[in-house]
């Protein structure tokens, strides 16, 4: 029975009938929720009785709480607060983000000393540490500035002097905090995915700016949220500096109403006060996320000024809730045909892998492995999963060292210095910098979240190339209609479909001008109808002159685009030859194994 019918068959009296000649006369009636009804009732009882016991008790003394909410050491007193607030978050965030970096870092010394600093921070109450750092002079009747173990003293002050209780409340509330929030910045950046991480050293992005503009940025969207919880317990917490007999809010309070006696109305001036400074940071944390959230979310949230607005009906949220540009569904612009975009590439450079060996523990990925790959050429590495592809590749840009054996571009080794009969490793600005000749795009793009799609492709260049943002970008605007993306330069990746994020990955690398580009699988985490579109780009570089080393799985992509093809199985390279060879008349039986399992 049809729907149709089912609608007829309801209307025997002829009820539908009528019905379905005028809709407009209906009425419709929500759903009837009687628990959430009563609920609500309950709720505005609740309110009413307890709004009634506040002001309806003479108590609760408002007139007193009215002559002392405003008055002058009561204001003071607030101002204390604020600052200790001010200069220990200030400070406590400084010590806390030095000794979080400390905790990642790779020297077990610096490890050491920043986990013995917090967990002696964070297990002496505050009120015991105010207390020590106020009787400092006791321990020590000068501080001097000076060398270390020798007799040497530039200046020296009296510690009692010096250690007033506004200083050690300062230095008491920054010690505190700087162990605490040591431990929300560190979960911070253990939260930005390793990828980013990966990203950043291929395009030879020095330490100090990938911390600064790609870790952190993307870190604070999990730091923000806990820091604000922390610097709320500050704000709190500061009355705790009341043992130190320093006059804030708190203990200006207590003064008042040992005097007066108005204890509940003096503790309400206080009460009211915290609120107010809860509430003014409870709307600089939403502001604060709201920035981070930039590249995170599709739309951001619409500020709290037009929030309120919305709620009390005077805009709409959603006409201009929408400032980030939307996202087109995949396609867009066409890849631009060849015409020749890619003769402003450098040419290609000889790639040349000797005796490469690297095991994780005891698993051995690389044995032994020489190849090399001629200036321009185009090199396919297919294998089973596991075969030390992805790895093999990772080593050519150094981004995972070699145990044995090495790799040398046009000569120069990656990596690598040679003296003798020994490789030293470079330093790391050096092995930086010869990176930007190798170029990678990763399987997941890897794209920098937080920044857009211009921004992305900038980045390195003026950063490492030390172009400047001008030219950047009239380079990189250049480079992403080239990939058919010229609308896309605002657009944060995240509004940008598999392929176009692909493309825009391959734009970044590009951007560096390198010899060599190594591709890692990345058509793998594509949709099957997004594959063709990355692969017509790789396709176009391959006629570039640019060498181009492909780990992929696409057997015929590799046919068509490659002047070689590596097999490889159990790290080690089993046939090398030309594609037609490789795949029609395989030398060994392993190879011949595998393409008829995946052809
Ligand atoms: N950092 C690491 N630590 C320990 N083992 C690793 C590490 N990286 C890779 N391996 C191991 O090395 C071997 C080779 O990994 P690799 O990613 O190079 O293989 P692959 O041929 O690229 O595989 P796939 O085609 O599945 O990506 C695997 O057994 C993998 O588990």
């Amino acid at each position: 029975m049809s729907i149709t019918d089912l609608c007829r068959s309801s209307a025997p009296d002829g009820t539908k009938a009528r019905l379905g000649q005028d809709f407009s006369r209906l009425n419709v009636v929500p759903q009837r929720h009687l628990a959430r009804t009563l609920g609500t009732i309950a709720a505005a009882i609740v309110l009413l009785a307890a709004l009634n016991s506040v002001l309806g008790n003479p108590r609760w003394g408002w007139p007193v709480f009215a002559e002392w909410f405003l008055s002058e050491p009561v204001l003071v007193g607030l101002g204390r607060t604020l600052l200790l607030t001010a200069l220990g978050a200030l400070f406590g965030f400084a010590l806390g983000t030095v000794l979080a970096l400390a905790r990642v870092s790779s020297s077990p010394l610096l490890v050491a000393v920043a986990w013995g600093f917090i967990w002696l921070f964070r297990s002496i109450p505050l009120i015991v540490l105010l207390l020590i750092l106020n009787n400092l002079g006791y321990l020590y009747e000068t501080v001097a500035l000076g060398v270390p173990f020798t007799d040497i003293t530039f200046a020296s002050w009296s510690t009692t002097q010096l250690m007033t209780p506004f200083l050690a409340a300062v230095l008491g509330l920054t010690l505190n905090l700087g162990a605490f929030s040591a431990e929300v910045i560190r979960g911070g950046i253990l939260s930005v995915d390793q990828g980013q991480h990966e990203a950043a050293a291929a395009l030879g992005l020095p330490r100090r700016h990938q911390a600064r503009r790609i870790v952190l940025p993307q870190a604070m969207r999990s730091i923000v949220p806990t820091a604000f919880n922390e610097i709320i317990g500050l704000a709190k917490g500061t009355s705790v500096v009341y043992v130190l007999a320093l006059p804030e809010l708190f203990y200006t309070i207590q003064i008042i109403y040992r005097r007066n006696l108005e204890v509940i109305p003096l503790l309400m001036v206080a009460t009211v006060w915290y609120l107010i400074i809860l509430s003014v940071l409870s709307v600089i944390q939403y502001h604060v996320e709201r920035h981070y959230a930039r590249g995170a979310l599709r739309t951001l949230p619409p500020n709290a000024f037009r929030l309120v607005l919305a709620r009390l009906g005077l805009v709409s949220l959603y006409p201009s809730a929408a400032p980030l540009p939307q996202p087109v569904p995949h396609g867009g612009q066409a890849v631009q045909p060849a015409g020749d975009w890619t003769a402003s590439l450098p040419q290609g450079g000889t790639v040349e892998i000797r005796g490469v060996t690297k095991s994780f523990g005891a698993l051995t990925v690389l044995d032994d492995v020489t190849l090399t790959m001629p200036a321009g050429s185009v090199t396919a590495i297919i294998g089973p999963s596991g075969s030390g592809k992805s790895t093999l590749l990772r080593t050519i840009n150094h981004l995972e060292r070699v145990d044995r054996g090495f790799i040398a571009i046009d000569g120069e080794l990656i990596g690598y210095r040679r003296e003798g009969d020994t490789l030293y490793e470079l330093k790391e600005a050096e092995i930086l910098t010869r990176r930007t000749e190798v170029g990678m795009v990763f399987q997941n793009f890897n794209l920098f979240p937080h920044l857009t799609v211009l921004q992305n492709v900038t980045e390195a260049p003026v950063a490492v190339r030390g172009l400047s943002r001008d030219e950047a970008e009239r380079q990189a605007h250049d480079l992403l209609a080239r990939v058919g993306l010229a609308d896309k330069a605002n657009a944060y990746p995240r509004q940008l479909s598999g392929g176009q994020q692909q493309r825009v990955a391959i734009a970044r690398t590009l951007a560096l001008k390198p010899k060599v580009l190594l591709f890692d699988e990345p058509t793998s985490a594509l949709d099957p109808e997004l594959v063709g579109e990355v692969l017509d780009v790789i396709k176009e570089l391959a006629r570039s002159g640019i060498t181009l080393i492909i780990v992929t799985h696409e057997i015929g992509f590799a046919r068509e685009v490659a002047d070689s093809i590596v097999f490889m199985e159990q790290g080690r390279v089993v046939e090398t030859g030309a594609p037609a060879q490789i795949l029609t008349h395989p030398r060994h039986s392993r190879t011949a194994a595998f393409l008829a399992k995946v052809l």
